[in-house]
């Protein structure tokens, strides 16, 4: 593939040994996958935060970049960790595990990466704009940054989105290219979507398309036009059912007129009532949770102030975690949600959640999602059964 020459120099190891690696990281991914050459990028989000999911190697690669004096050349922003950074031992996460998450983070922190830890950076200020190229990996946050925002991103891993971090680049090709960009199934939902459809949504056509991308005619247009709480929860399923990087939604994504002249001759596929509630039920392996964890993806403010306001003035009878960041948490505690969820007995946990937490080890059981990505993982990840409802369904009150 094509490299300038200051592309070269980093190659040749002309800027240190960090550089180097990241840069022959960038070259390999770009031979497999045909890219003509880089393309620089404004923004990363790098995934392969959690000890859970690096483990000692993963630490240990962080380590070495660190001490090797890597710095990410773009803003750049961590997706969940292992533990709430701030309130570990409250929460009752284990001791040992937590202290080596805080070392992976330790590591990210000096490469000059942004320690909100979160698969929703871009309720948090990274928001790359419309066409604007970036490097993403958390597979839900790639799937919002290319349908919603229309920025152009391949779900990177872990590392290929460190590198690109750290090099201000990635390989051109994949979604960074319009021809990628265009649908290949047209999905015709025939009825309104509330809650946790747009999950169940989500996990059916991700199934069916695989890698591809679906264009989606929902039904009513005025009535049930999609907003951001539900697009991140259909954009999570798709991409963890199915390797969707991309969707578009007619009169909602931005793209969605540039493709709408594809959409004739495509294959489509219909979705009834009973095939989102059918979805539901299949997902849940128990029925009654022992914790409740929503914010898959990481809540956002109105979401926290929903269930905060429900809970207000009551006890809960099952244990309760609003997963999400800490800036949204931040704002949560200004508006009094964070007291209100506490004083129920609830919490709002930051940094983590279900899937990347050690909650297998930390004595829960089953667990209770209101998103088909959490169902689709939790019991796969951790070995726990899963509850998959509206949350109003899944939180049980002590009479
Ligand atoms: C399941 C997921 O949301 C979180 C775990 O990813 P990781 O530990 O950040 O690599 C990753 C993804 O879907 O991209
Ligand atoms: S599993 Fe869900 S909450 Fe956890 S990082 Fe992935 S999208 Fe976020």
């Amino acid at each position: 593939m094509y490299l300038t020459r200051e592309e070269e120099k980093m190659y040749a190891g002309e800027y240190g040994p960090a550089v180097e690696k990241s840069m022959e990281i960038l070259v390999a991914l770009g031979d497999i996958y045909g890219a003509d050459g880089m393309v620089e990028i404004v923004s990363a989000q790098i995934s392969g935060v959690s000890y859970k999911t690096i483990g000692e190697a993963g630490l240990e690669y962080l380590d070495d970049l660190a001490s090797e004096g890597a710095q990410v050349q773009v803003p750049s922003t961590l997706n969940p960790a292992g533990v709430d950074l701030d309130q570990g031992k409250s929460l009752g996460f284990p001791e040992e595990f937590t202290r080596k998450q805080l070392l992976i983070v330790e590591a990210y922190r000096k490469m000059g990466i942004s320690t909100t830890c979160t698969c929703t950076p871009y309720l948090v200020g990274n928001v790359p704009p419309l066409g604007s190229h970036i490097a993403w990996s958390e597979s839900s946050a790639v799937c919002y940054a290319n349908s919603v925002l229309g920025a152009r991103t391949n779900r990177e891993g872990g590392p290929g989105a460190l590198s690109a971090a750290i090099c201000g680049r990635t390989p051109n090709y994949g979604y960074h290219l319009d021809q990628a960009r265009v649908p290949n199934l047209l999905v015709e939902v025939e009825t309104p979507l509330s809650g946790s459809d747009y999950g169940a949504l989500g996990y059916l056509v991700g199934k069916a398309v695989g890698n591809g991308v679906p264009y989606f005619k929902l039904l009513d247009k005025e009535q049930i036009k999609p907003q951001v709480n539900q697009l991140k929860a259909l954009g999570a399923a798709l991409a963890s059912s199915g390797a969707v990087a991309l969707y578009h939604v007619e009169n909602t994504t931005p793209e969605y007129r540039e493709v709408i002249t594809h959409t004739g001759n495509l294959e489509k596929l219909t979705i009834t009532r009973n095939d989102l509630d059918n979805t539901r039920d299949k997902l849940s392996t128990a029925q009654k949770p022992d914790l409740v964890c929503l914010g898959c993806p990481h809540a956002s403010l109105d979401e926290i102030g929903e269930v905060a306001l429900k809970l207000d003035g009551k006890k809960l009878a099952n244990q309760l975690w609003v997963c999400t960041s800490i800036s949204v948490k931040a704002a949560a505690d200004r508006m009094g949600y964070t007291e209100m969820i506490e004083k129920a007995g609830g919490h709002v946990v930051c940094d983590t959640c279900m899937v990347v937490a050690p909650i297998e080890d930390m004595g829960f059981k089953v667990i209770g999602v209101d998103s088909a990505k959490a169902a689709n993982y939790v019991p796969s990840m951790c070995g726990l059964d899963v509850v998959f409802d509206e949350w109003e369904n899944l939180i049980a009150f002590k009479k």
